[in-house]
């Protein structure tokens, strides 16, 4: 039988990644993480010294680009080739790159491929992918269809916890950046639709999980 797809998007920080993986783990459903490919290549292409802004270059790295991902919420991974950068994905030269191959239409060809694919393949019941375009784009079609969003400023504060390094002032610069950035490629503010908002800014974490899995199971059972 073919899986359940939900597909969930949003800006930088509004809780994709938790919050996905969190709701995965309650429903038994696998969990699919579309950010971390392009972070995977953006780690490739610095790791293989190519210039990021550079098209061809970008579209060339993709042969030698050999991506795998855990879509278990449990077992959560992402590799290149031999190489676990579960961790690296996350620095902050990394996040700096990402935007720029993310534009590059033979790159989102690609990647939307290798989504379907992993979509398809899974042993679960359904699975729960999130990113930027799964709504519109990667999974039009899904069964359910979730934008996932916060403030700005509840967003900001959300990922200065967690990168404690960072100044706040840094973190806020480079999320504003990178959402003025990403929105050229994809609407990920609006939604679409057939899609159904979530505003997580007053809800607790616990809370957005509640309200996204009611959406879920509301429109699935
Ligand atoms: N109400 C909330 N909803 C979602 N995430 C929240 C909430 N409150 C705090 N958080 C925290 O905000 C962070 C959101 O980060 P993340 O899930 O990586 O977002 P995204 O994938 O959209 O960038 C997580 O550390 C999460 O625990
Ligand atoms: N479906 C997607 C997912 C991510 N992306 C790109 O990948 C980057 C990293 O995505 P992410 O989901 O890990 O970012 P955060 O929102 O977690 O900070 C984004 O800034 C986009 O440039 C995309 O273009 N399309």
């Amino acid at each position: 039988m073919n899986p359940i797809i939900v597909a969930l998007d949003g800006p930088a920080g509004s809780g994709k990644s938790s919050v996905s993986k969190a709701v995965a783990r309650r429903l038994g459903f696998a969990y699919l993480d579309t950010g971390a490919a392009y972070r995977a290549l953006a780690w490739h292409i610095l790791n293989n010294a190519i210039d990021a802004s550079d098209e061809a270059a970008v579209v060339d790295s993709l042969r030698t680009f050999d991506y795998s991902i855990g879509t278990d919420p449990d077992h959560y991974f992402v590799r290149v080739g031999a190489d676990d950068i579960t961790d690296a994905i996350r620095e902050p030269r990394v996040t700096a790159v990402v935007s720029l191959i993310a534009r590059v239409p033979a790159v989102r060809v690609h990647l939307n491929n290798v989504f379907r694919s992993l979509m398809q393949a899974t042993p679960k019941p359904g699975i729960i992918a999130e990113g930027r375009d799964i709504t519109t784009v990667v999974a039009p079609d899904a069964s359910v269809r979730i934008l996932l969003t916060a403030s700005e400023e509840a967003r900001m504060a959300r990922r200065s916890a967690e990168l404690p390094t960072e100044t706040q002032a840094n973190t806020a610069s480079q999320l504003r950046a990178r959402d003025v950035a990403d929105s050229r490629v994809s609407d990920f503010m609006t939604a679409a639709d057939g899609v159904v908002t979530v505003d997580s800014t007053l809800l607790a974490y616990e809370e957005t999980i509640d309200a996204v899995v009611e959406v879920i199971t509301s429109r699935t059972s």
